[in-house]
Order: structure tokens, then sequence, then C-alpha cells
């Protein structure tokens, strides 16, 4: 069975790749901050995480599925999104090293929940795409109480400048996380377990996706 992440995130592609998975990639032409604005201006009020991250993997996930459609493909399409909330405010990737310090200064020695969208969508020739019930994950990191001296230097090599809660947990980031309470893919980028899930509930065989040799 083939497999399309519509995802740019190079991640979510290690991860997929860790568990026998070799995808087809998709860049998702959805812009998320317009997505986003749209719907709470429409509804009046402010996504909660849960439903932020639901909305944009569901909206990646249906943009890319649509696209292969057209194209005869026949497989699934895995969609996600990851957003980092700290005192009930939800952040996205800092993308500068003045956003990234006074992300870390914020956040050390106490608690973050990093929260990730996951959608799934069967595409079928002939058939209209099918969607499984999307599924928002969270997991709750510790992160240390760092030095000033360690933010700057970790700032200063560009990583957390590029991810969602402004840490890896699987990279230079790891030192600084203490601990992680639920699925640590799931702060990477999406969980693995949640996709088995949603796989299944289409009616395929997780291991159908294995594609890639060890
Ligand atoms: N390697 C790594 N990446 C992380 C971690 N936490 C968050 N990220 C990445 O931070 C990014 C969050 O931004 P998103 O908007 O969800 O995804 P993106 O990278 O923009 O990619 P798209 O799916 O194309 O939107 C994702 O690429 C996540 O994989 C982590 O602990 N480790």
């Amino acid at each position: 069975m083939q497999v399309c992440l519509a995802s740019t995130s190079p991640a979510r592609l290690m991860l997929l790749r860790q568990v026998g998975i070799e995808p087809r990639l998709a860049s998702p032409g959805v812009d998320e901050e317009a997505e986003i604005a749209a719907i709470e201006a429409a509804e009046g009020r402010t996504l909660p995480p849960a439903e932020h991250v639901l909305v944009l993997a569901r909206l990646k996930a249906r943009d890319v599925a649509t696209r292969l459609a057209e194209e005869g493909f026949d497989g699934v399409v895995i969609g996600g999104d990851s957003m980092f909330e700290l005192d009930g405010v939800i952040y996205g990737k800092p993308y500068t090293a003045e956003k990234a310090t006074e992300r870390w200064r914020a956040m050390r020695g106490r608690t973050g929940v990093l929260h990730s969208g996951h959608s799934v969508v069967r595409v079928t020739p002939g058939r209209e795409p099918r969607e499984a019930h999307a599924v928002a994950e969270a997991a709750v990191s510790f992160a240390a109480d760092v030095t000033d001296a360690e933010i700057a230097a970790y700032v200063g090599t560009g990583e957390p400048l590029q991810v969602a809660g402004a840490f890896t947990v699987d990279s230079l980031g790891g030192a600084f996380i203490e601990r992680v309470e639920g699925d640590p893919s799931t702060v990477v980028g999406m969980s693995l377990s949640t996709l088995r899930r949603l796989v299944r509930e289409l009616g395929v065989e997780w291991t159908s996706l294995w594609n890639r040799a060890s």
C-alpha cells in the first residue's frame, strides 16, 4: 500500500522511516495562519490547542489527497501539525533567535504541552477520498532549568528556531528536556501508535505500509 506524507517536516519523515515506511512526500498547500484566522473570525473564538492542530492536520492531508486523487494515487495520505502550549498560550516555531531565547527563558524548569494533530485519508481510484476520524494527542514536556549560556548556545545552533516548542527531544534539545509524559513521537511530530489506529480505521493493515528495507 502506498503512503504519502503530506508534510515538509524532516522529523515526521524520520519517524515513518524508523517504523519501516518510506513515504512519497508532498508539501501541503495550506496557509496555516490564514486558515486558523478565518475559522476563529467566523466562530468568534480562539481555537484551543487540540482543535488548532486537528484543523491544520486535516487541511494538509485533504489538500494533498485531493491532488493525488486526480492522478490516480491508490494509498493513504498522512497529515500532521504540532503546536506547543505554555501557560495556556499556544506557540508554533519561533523562527527568530530572539523568540527562541524568550521561549526558553519562559519555559526552563517548567512543564509545557506539545499537541500534535493527526489525519489519515484513504485515496482509492474511482472513489471519493475517505478520511479517518482525525485525532489530536498531547505530551507533557518537563524542561530542565537550563542556564542563559546554554540557551544562547542552543539558540546559536539554529535548531530551536524551526521546531514547535523551540526544542527537540531527539536531537540537541534532548539534554534540556528532563522527561516527557505521553508518546514521545507526539513531541517529535506525530504519534505513530495513533497513526496505526487511524490507518486501521480505514480498513488498511498497518503492516501493509511497510516498504522500507530495514
Ligand atoms: N526533530 C524534532 N522536530 C520537532 C520536535 N518538536 C516539534 N518538531 C517539529 O516542529 C515542526 C512543527 O511545525 P508544523 O507546522 O507542525 O510542521 P512543519 O514542519 O511546518 O511541516 P508541515 O507538515 O509541512 O507543515 C514539525 O516539523 C515537527 O516535526 C522534536 O522534538 N524533534
